[in-house]
């Protein structure tokens, strides 16, 4: 895809999320990896209501190059993006269920939410680090989660929200819905004995779709 359409494709599904309640008022930021660099959504911007030629663009060392100021959140993107090199994008969302779990979840934990159905397995993965509390944009948080991202496409950042990678930005922003909904799913069933799925049943869906 040309940088044209990245950028249009970014306020295309930023507008998706913002329409569905995954982000609200200026919440969340979105990045994409670029053959010269980076895209990122502006600070305080809406997902609702990013501008094609607005939306942030960094070079390959992150210096700010185009567009409107990048996001609070460019250590969090940064931390992500080198520590995953085969990611070519992150979402960071503040949606609410995966912030529930996320307000309940203790730092240092690696999965909170049980492997209920396949897609959250697949999209997701095996672990989901969470993150203690930083406040948002503090670059202190860049090194606990570049060391988290080195082996998982998705965290919890606590009381915060997710941050979720893809090796593409249509595979983040899926893989964020699908987070959303496993982390709702895990409410709903909470106390109950919801059937999980075997860990033959996930290393058959790792080994086949991962
Ligand atoms: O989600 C956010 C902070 O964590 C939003 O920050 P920005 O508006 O700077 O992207
Ligand atoms: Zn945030």
């Amino acid at each position: 895809m040309t940088e044209a359409e990245i950028r249009d494709l970014l306020v295309e599904l930023g507008a998706s999320l913002f329409a569905r309640g995954y982000s609200v008022g200026s919440a969340g930021n979105i990045s994409v990896r670029l053959p010269d660099g980076y895209l990122m959504t502006p600070t305080n911007s809406s997902l609702g209501r990013l501008q094609a030629d607005r939306i942030s663009k960094l070079d390959k060392d992150w210096n700010h190059v185009g567009g409107d100021k990048p996001s609070k959140e460019v250590f969090m993107h940064r931390a992500v993006l080198t520590a995953r090199p085969e990611a070519g994008a992150v979402v960071h969302l503040h949606s609410t269920y995966a912030t529930a779990i996320g307000c309940l979840a203790a730092p240092g934990e690696s999965a909170p939410i049980p492997p209920l159905t396949p897609y959250f397995v697949m999209r997701v993965g095996r672990s989901l680090p969470v993150i203690q509390y930083y406040r948002p944009g503090d670059g202190a948080m860049e090194q606990e989660i570049h060391a988290a991202a080195k082996g998982a496409r998705a965290m919890l950042l606590a009381n915060h929200g997710p941050v979720v990678s893809g090796k593409n930005l249509v595979d983040a922003v899926y893989a964020a819905e699908e987070l959303e909904e496993s982390a709702k799913l895990a409410l709903m069933l909470r106390g109950q004995k919801a059937r999980e799925l075997t860990p033959a049943q996930v290393d058959d869906l790792l080994s086949t779709f991962g």
